[in-house]
């Protein structure tokens, strides 16, 4: 069982409070001559580790195939008794670590590929042929995307392998993904209930929706047949907190809240959530040492930056549902909220007062002159689209300055980014730790096109990522492209 607080032992907890409100002290309680704090992103530093992983892992794909099977066979021989000793010792060396690294290699292409796109950077050509080329010899015949070549295909490397391909952008990525084969086997995925399974006879599950949901509506082939049913599947799993649960029954947690949320935004039926519960759920969920943590009572971590973070986002662009559900007026009052809640003035200096705002469309209907698009797309396969392309109508509902703080002084190490302090790197923590400082950077401009000011980025402004397209986590600029050339195609 995994430890929660409660469970932790007074030194562990000691551990990462001390270390955790050592930082926090220094940040908030300390005058700001006292500080002697470095806010600045080791950019270089960590595009140096994340190209070095990049390179180790395109020649190792051929020789951790060939260990891979070495492990399996000790695996056997100790199943059936058979050198039980070395066996075990083999197993826990080996096996574990080799299968988990084996079972994801679309995971590590684009935790790494996404993580160098959001510092702003892009990888060599040799890399990028070779990630390509390897991504296209994991996907099966049938469709869809294993954890390496030959094995079977599963929705969550498919979505793994989908969003590396369009991060790396350019017609070679993007034609080698077999659309027509891909909605076959979503299809197959398909259950009874309205959710998916994430492989043949697995689990169905919010990230399965999530990632099937995803990937089609980002390919253009997202229809009747993949959305059927799935809205009352995700609805189903809204828990008496607010949050979002993994399956009917279980606790809300932020990972499976953030899939949940964006799925239904994809299929045009968020109005179905109970949204201000969802909000009431997860601005509780920022702790005092400023990060997310992922479920109530349990320890704040670097990941859910991204995983609670990009929920309270995507709320942002929701007000008009969320005015609808509260049975407040459908007003547009980005412009009347201030730093301080006392304040009347607009972020332009004009006299404002609350409720006197401009009206605001809901996410289907066409964007008010000078908003935004004036002619959004329609159709199944939009709803992404014309969400990004909406103006924010709401401020941040959590305090970004301090998800900031937390990433940059609790999570950022020498290269590369962790879960706490007392914890080491990852790739997936990374990836997320900087895809929640992008959002977090991002979070109070009003449109998709302007940039953030100053005072919103914590550091110097240098420290600015790439905007996401949050409700798939790919680079803006990418996720258009994509947009563009699958809506030809
Ligand atoms: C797109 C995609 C595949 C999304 C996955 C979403 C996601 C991160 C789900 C989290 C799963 C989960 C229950 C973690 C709890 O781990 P824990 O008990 O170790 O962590 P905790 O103590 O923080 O709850
Ligand atoms: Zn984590």
């Amino acid at each position: 069982m995994e430890k929660t607080i409660a469970t932790k032992t007074q030194e562990e907890q000691w551990m990462v409070q001390n270390q955790v409100f050592r930082i926090y002290d220094l940040v908030f309680r300390l005058p700001p001559q006292a500080q002697s704090v470095n806010f600045e992103i080791r950019r270089d530093d960590h595009i140096k580790y994340l190209t070095k992983c990049l390179k180790h892992l395109e020649p190792s794909f051929a020789v951790l195939d060939a260990k891979y099977c070495l492990s399996l066979l000790f695996s056997l021989y100790r199943h059936y008794g058979v050198m039980k000793n070395v066996g075990y010792q083999f197993e826990a060396l080996y096996v574990k670590p080799f299968c988990l690294l084996i079972l994801s290699r679309p995971w590590l292409c684009y935790w790494i590929i996404h993580s160098i796109a959001l510092l702003g950077d892009c990888v060599d050509d040799k890399l990028e042929n070779g990630a390509i080329d390897f991504l296209r010899r994991c996907q099966d015949p049938n469709g869809g995307y294993g954890g390496g070549p030959g094995q079977l295909p599963h929705l969550a490397t498919t979505y793994a392998a989908v969003n590396s391909l369009i991060t790396l952008g350019g017609h070679r990525s993007l034609s080698s993904i077999n659309r027509k084969k891909l909605h076959t086997f979503l299809l197959r995925m398909k259950d009874t209930s309205g959710g998916f399974r994430m492989h043949d006879g697995g689990e169905v599950d919010v990230r399965a929706c999530y990632t099937a949901i995803s990937v089609a509506s980002v390919l253009n082939i997202l229809d009747d047949s993949l959305v059927q049913n799935v809205g009352d599947y995700i609805l189903s799993c809204q828990t008496y907190e607010g949050g979002i649960a993994g399956e009917p029954g279980s606790e809300a947690h932020g990972g499976y809240t953030f899939c949940g949320l964006a799925a239904m935004v994809l299929i045009n039926e968020v109005n179905r959530l109970d949204l201000p519960a969802l909000i009431n759920w997860v601005v509780f969920r920022q702790g005092v040492e400023c990060g997310f943590q992922g479920r109530t009572n349990k320890l704040v971590d670097g990941c859910y930056s991204f995983w609670q973070g990009g929920v309270a986002v995507i709320v942002q662009r929701l007000h008009a549902t969320v005015n609808e559900q509260l049975g407040l007026p459908n007003t547009f009052n980005y412009d009347c909220r201030t730093d301080s809640d006392h304040d009347s003035t607009n972020s332009d200096g004009e006299q404002c007062s609350e409720g006197t705002s401009s009206p605001v469309n809901d996410i289907n209907e066409p964007m008010q002159e000078g908003k935004a698009d004036a002619s959004p797309s329609v159709g199944l396969n939009s709803y992404g689209y014309n969400f990004i392309k909406r103006p924010i109508g709401m401020r941040p509902i959590f305090h970004s300055m301090a998800l900031q703080q937390y990433i940059l002084l609790c999570t950022q190490e020498e290269a590369g980014f962790r879960d706490k302090p007392g914890k080491r790197r990852d790739l997936y923590h990374t990836c997320y730790v900087l895809s929640g400082l992008s959002i977090s950077q991002h979070s109070s401009v009003k449109g998709a096109d302007s940039p953030p000011l100053p005072k919103d980025i914590m550091g110097p402004y240098s420290n600015l990522l790439e905007p996401v397209q949050p409700l798939h986590n790919i680079i803006l600029d990418k996720y258009f492209e994509a947009y563009e050339f699958f809506a030809r195609s």
